[in-house]
């Protein structure tokens, strides 16, 4: 399976200006035939929390139509990274993936929410797991401040997630905490990770960049730089079992001690 980050620069509060932008992008990635396609967090209107009254999509319907439309089109499974969506008990951050078909495979919402950058003044937080299914692989969806929670990421694993994708807006400042985490929870779940962050800054924050690939030994199969890019890197699910088998944590766990 062949996926590639779009690390891209997003505009602060422009939801057409950044929708232009993901559909070019996403045409230059089809050059690579990719068989998935992951955005990162907050894709349409970046952090411009106040004004979600006015931006955040209405039940994500613009959204959902505007992914459905490329997957189809391109005939490519895309991970649509998250968007601000409104609805009348309030906003949440959430992810919604598609099929190559243009269907929707799977939505999850931001369950633990960042309050270093006022996600709890603004946003709702989600309250089921993020699981769905790529061309038959068992993934687990995450947003960002999520990959700090180590049990949250077991329950996806537990539950049968062999590749987690981590959708994000991380700032450079804790660049460090990125790659440890990620790393940490690869090999603590001998699972794949694929980590698509954004480049570029707001008023507050200038972002780390550095989307990550890495497999289900701890090894970094890709890593981009702070600029926007496109990073690519193959999964191959059998590496999965294959380090489960060599040191089976999963079935070594004490569930009766903890
Ligand atoms: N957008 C986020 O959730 C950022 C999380 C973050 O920066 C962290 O340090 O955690």
């Amino acid at each position: 399976m062949k996926v590639t980050c779009l690390q891209i620069d997003i505009q602060f509060g422009n939801p057409n200006e950044n929708k232009k932008h993901v559909q070019e992008e996403i045409t230059k990635a089809m050059a690579n035939s990719p068989d998935v396609i992951v955005l990162p967090e907050l894709w349409t209107t970046a952090y411009d929390l106040p004004r979600l009254d006015e931006i955040a999509d209405q039940q994500g319907s613009d959204s959902q139509q505007f992914l459905s439309q490329l997957a189809k089109e391109h005939q490519v499974n895309i991970v649509g990274g998250s968007i601000a969506k409104k609805t009348a008990d309030g906003v949440t951050n959430t992810m919604y993936v598609f099929n190559r078909n243009g269907e929707l495979v799977g939505e999850y919402s931001k369950a633990h929410l960042f309050q270093l950058m006022d996600e709890h003044l603004f946003l709702q937080s989600g309250n089921t797991k993020g699981h769905f299914t790529i061309d038959g692989a068992p993934c687990a969806g995450l947003i960002c401040y999520d990959i700090r929670f180590p049990e949250w990421v077991r329950a996806h694993t537990t539950e049968g997630a062999e590749i987690v994708f981590v959708v994000a807006q991380w700032p450079l400042a804790r660049l460090d905490h990125w790659r440890t985490l990620l790393r940490s929870r690869a090999i603590e779940n001998q699972c794949y990770i694929v980590a698509c962050n954004r480049s570029g800054h707001d008023p507050n924050n200038e972002f780390a960049g550095h989307s990550l690939m890495i497999d289900p030994w701890g090894e970094v199969l890709a890593e981009a730089d702070k600029e926007p890019t496109q990073l690519s890197a193959t999964i191959d699910l059998s590496k999965v079992q294959q380090v489960r088998k060599q040191i089976p944590i999963f079935a070594d766990r004490r569930t009766d001690l903890y």
